[in-house]
């Protein structure tokens, strides 16, 4: 009997999922449709964008032959119309962004690419229902780590996802929900079937968030591999960051190629992945051409290389977000960003290249994401000073997502 109804509560639940999936596509088309005279305007700004700061640098002589997965180029979107020929013959572009609110000079080109992020953003509307506006899975916490999911998994809520779900160890979970009762908290990354009970969600989520918090226990790190497998068959778009790039730096091929995912490596992991993809060390003379280069390297995914200018780049374009934050460098930082690129790359993948005037929407998002972890660390700093911790900050996601993105 009670197998029966929980059968029947199953079935009623798939059928809402169907159900709210088609309404998300219907209610798509209306936004593509209102977003019609806003598109025009963009067109226009991105015209002035690319007359205004690009840089046409050289090809690096030492780039390496380009991988396989060139040929999938551009693979971010079903209806996006990408010319693989120009991309090869044409050489990469640099758009140099430096960007603070207290530089004038400055804020015509930051308005240019923060319209961009803007135009992807879900309009706030009565008309939709939970879990249209993003539903991310965080893969991460274990017992030694259960901040860096956390912080993620909340910043995603506080950015505007519906809902944020945190696949977690068992140890781990009851502390985590301990922390806050918005999130959804699945005890089950060291559970035998741990691949098969996240792929479960798998349908139901927009992307997910592969590492804060993961530790490198080779059990968890071979579950998280599996995870990442059965996301790229659904096509969800994946943000790798800290243990998660620790697995990549092992097994690059586990992700090269596949143009939905977006890594976000701090210093050391992107002198790790580097090293393991090119066989050299970074060369600190030249960060854009490196990060360029890893680009490619691992098939024109998206790489952000966070550091004191964030660097970001799809093998073709190198963006530099040097928004204002703050001096100081409290743990956790990190998994603010990938828990809000989380939401924006979900969002940037949904709207299309149409809504980002061509760009990369990978590009546009990560570039939304680090002002924003930025923008929060500069505002929590104003308060707080060298006080300031990653809850700090979380706090502030909001104002700051309102000044940058709401305007
Ligand atoms: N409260 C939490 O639960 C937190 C957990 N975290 C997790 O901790 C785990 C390990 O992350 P780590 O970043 O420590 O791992 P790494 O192994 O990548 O870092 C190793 C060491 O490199 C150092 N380093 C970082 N930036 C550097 C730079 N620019 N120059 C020289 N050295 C530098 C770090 O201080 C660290 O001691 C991850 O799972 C991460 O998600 C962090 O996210 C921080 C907060
Ligand atoms: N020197 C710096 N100056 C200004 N901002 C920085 C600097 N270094 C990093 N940041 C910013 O801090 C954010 C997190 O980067 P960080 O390098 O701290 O990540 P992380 O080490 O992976 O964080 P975590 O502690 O969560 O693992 C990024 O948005 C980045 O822009």
């Amino acid at each position: 009997m009670m197998e029966k109804f929980l059968q029947q509560s199953v079935d009623t639940e798939e059928k809402f999922y169907r159900y709210e999936e088609q309404r998300l596509k219907i209610e798509d088309k209306r936004r593509e449709a209102e977003h019609a005279r806003e598109l025009q305007m963009l067109q226009m700004l991105g015209q002035m964008l690319a007359g205004i700061s690009s840089t046409v640098s050289q090809r690096s002589q030492s780039m390496p032959a380009s991988p396989p997965q060139r040929a999938n180029h551009r693979s971010y979107g079903d209806n996006f119309n990408y010319n693989a020929m120009t991309a090869a013959l044409s050489p990469p572009i640099v758009i140099e962004r430096s960007f603070s609110l207290h530089r004038t000079h400055s804020l015509k080109d930051m308005e240019n690419i923060f319209q961009l992020v803007r135009n992807v953003i879900p309009p706030l509307t009565g008309k939709r229902h939970k879990g249209q506006d993003g539903r991310i899975g965080i893969v991460g916490g274990c017992q030694e780590y259960t901040g860096a999911p956390y912080f993620a998994a909340i910043t995603a809520l506080k950015v505007g996802a519906d809902l944020s779900h945190v696949f977690c160890t068992k140890d781990a979970a009851t502390v985590i929900k301990s922390y806050s009762p918005e999130l959804i908290v699945h005890p089950v990354l060291d559970s035998p079937n741990a691949v098969h009970e996240v792929e479960k969600w798998l349908p139901r989520l927009h992307s997910v968030v592969i590492g804060p918090g993961l530790g490198r226990d080779e059990v968890l790190l071979e579950n998280a591999k599996g995870i990442i497998e059965k996301s790229k068959v659904k096509g969800i778009p994946i943000i790798i960051d800290a243990d998660g790039l620790w697995l990549i730096s092992q097994q690059p091929s586990l992700i090269q190629g596949y143009q939905r995912a977006i890594l976000t490596p701090n210093y050391m992991e992107f002198s790790r992945l580097y090293e393991a993809m090119l066989r050299d060390p970074v060369d600190s003379s030249d960060h854009h051409g490196c990060v360029l280069r890893l680009s490619q390297a691992m098939g024109n995914l998206t790489v952000v290389q966070k550091g004191e200018r964030d660097l970001i780049s799809d093998g073709e374009k190198v963006l530099v977000c040097s928004h204002e934050g703050s001096s100081r460098r409290c743990g956790g930082q990190g998994d603010l960003l990938s828990g809000s690129l989380g939401v924006l790359a979900h969002w940037a993948f949904l709207a299309g290249a149409e809504k980002t005037n061509g760009q990369n929407p990978f590009l546009v998002a990560a570039f939304g994401a680090c002002s924003l972890t930025r923008q929060a660390n500069h505002q929590a700093f104003q308060k707080f000073g060298r006080s300031m911790t990653a809850s700090d900050m979380v706090s502030e996601v909001g104002t700051a997502f309102n000044k940058l993105f709401e305007t």
